[in-house]
């Protein structure tokens, strides 16, 4: 099994490496030279299998010798052990032909912690292997960093450094990124919106002697792992609603493009998905890029649900080069032009992607709305994030029953909350005094240099 660059121009890897790698060196994103096949058969024998078997036997082929199977059975059973629900994916009914996939009942309430909860085991088994140590670094909206945290905390041969913008996440997200006490982890306020530190991280990769200096690494979805390990509940819950005997949609609320880009996997490796509904908040480039094909940024807008606040959609790139048919040439063109502004996405490739994608917009009013009338019609609590998704979600039903993600737990959205519904969701017990533990952070300008120099201070390089 190799991995090769959208860009074209990078070694090509195992899993492994592609793991550990993170950025290709190319600047692009590593996807797999070929997308297993799942027969229909072994689609049907998932139904009833625990989600951990089910991630087994849907990732294993992705893998190559990276781990021996007893070896990957280990990590998955470590990975998922803390979850606090028996089902760790589970579904709900909203409607008659809606229902929603409950994937906030990780460590950290975020869907996050289905692949760095398995990321981090991998990582951890590797450098074992190697004896190397790592710096990794990423950026994020406020759920990546409090999972990748959760994940590497007091890890001897991790440096972990999580760069978010300052005043742009919820408080219980920062809490969750700044109260770790274990020294190899470090929260970074930074100036400026998520754009900015997705792109800071890229610039630390595309600086060959730094990122070898350091030993750079990357947990973000830029990491293919990350991608492949969110495929799993595409499956598990397209096959609890009779798949593959029966087409299923999904509908997911998105900003980086990668929960959607792993739907767009399964879909790839035979799942039968009749739809992959894009589902934006405010920021909505991704909805207007599908609709008129033009991508073009116009700054992050500030929204009620912060994890989605994003433009530079990074795995869009990953989509883009099937929809331009695996031409890394063209997509290092139309990055070039994106870091310009934007670019045309072409007629051939518009009709690819729509041949898959559908998309729709929910607006801070539809969001606080749409809290507000789920919980009265279903009872179901929603986070903004999943909001959005299911307000634009029922602007799409149809014959197949469609799936919406629910991307995090409302608890860690309470002001939003509140806004809709006049009450404040609890936390867990077990984070019953996140407000009440001493925060560490360190604020930080948007300064590649400076940012260079912080890390390789902390890691006394
Ligand atoms: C709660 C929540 N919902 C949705 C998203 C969007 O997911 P993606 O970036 O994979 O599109 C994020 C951020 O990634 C998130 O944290
Ligand atoms: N919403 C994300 C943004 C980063 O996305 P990633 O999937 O590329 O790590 C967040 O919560 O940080």
């Amino acid at each position: 099994m190799k991995y090769i660059s959208t860009r074209g121009a990078a070694p090509i890897l195992t899993f492994g490496e592609a793991m550990m790698t993170g950025l290709a060196r190319d600047g692009g994103l590593y996807v797999p030279e070929t997308v297993p096949q799942m027969a229909q058969a072994d689609i049907a024998a998932l139904a009833g299998l625990p989600y951990e078997e089910v991630a087994f036997r849907v990732m294993r082929p992705f893998l190559g010798t990276t781990f021996t199977d007893d070896e990957f059975r280990g990590l998955i059973a470590k990975a998922y052990a803390g979850f606090g629900h028996d089902a760790r994916a589970p579904l709900v009914q909203l409607g008659p032909n809606h229902f929603l996939l409950e994937l906030f009942h990780g460590p950290t309430l975020a869907f996050k912690d289905f692949a760095m909860q398995l990321i981090g085991q991998m990582m951890q088994a590797a450098l074992a292997k190697t004896g190397d140590r790592i710096t990794i670094v990423g950026a994020t909206s406020g759920d990546t960093g409090s999972a990748a945290m959760e994940a590497f905390r007091g890890l001897a041969n991790v440096d972990l450094f999580i760069l978010y913008p300052h005043g742009r996440v919820s408080e219980v997200q920062r809490r969750q990124m700044t109260t770790p006490t274990e020294g190899n982890v470090h929260a970074l306020a930074m100036d400026g919106d998520f754009d900015d530190a997705q792109a800071r991280v890229k610039d630390m990769f595309n600086d060959f002697a730094f990122r070898d200096g350091v030993r750079l690494a990357g947990v973000n979805s830029i990491n293919w792992a990350r991608v492949l390990a969110q495929v799993v509940y595409y499956f598990s819950s397209a096959v609890s609603l009779g798949a593959p005997h029966r087409a299923v949609s999904f509908t997911v609320p998105t900003g980086n493009f990668g929960d959607i880009f792993a739907g767009y996997i399964a879909r790839q490796m035979g799942l039968p998905i009749e739809k992959l509904v894009i589902a934006t908040n405010q920021n909505d480039i991704l909805d207007r890029a599908l609709r008129s094909g033009a991508y073009v940024t116009d700054g992050v807008k500030p929204s009620i649900s912060p994890s989605m606040d994003i433009q530079v959609s990074s795995n869009f790139e990953r989509a883009l080069f099937d929809a331009y048919g695996r031409d890394g040439k063209a997509v290092a063109q139309l990055m070039a032009e994106l870091k310009a502004g934007g670019f045309h996405i072409s007629q051939g490739a518009l009709e690819t992607l729509r041949a898959t994608f559908g998309s729709g917009r929910c607006s801070e009013e539809e969001t606080t709305a749409t809290i507000r009338t789920a919980f009265a019609r279903t009872g179901e609590v929603l986070c903004p994030h999943s909001a959005v998704g299911v307000k634009v979600a029922e602007e799409h039903l149809g014959t197949a029953p469609m799936i919406t993600l629910a991307t995090a737990h409302p608890a860690k959205f309470p002001d939003a909350v509140e806004g809709a519904m006049g009450t404040r969701p609890a936390l867990p017990p077990r984070m019953a005094d996140l407000f009440d533990r001493p925060e560490r952070v360190t604020r930080v300008a948007n300064d590649l240099a400076a940012l260079q120099t912080l890390i390789r201070e902390r890691i006394g390089g």
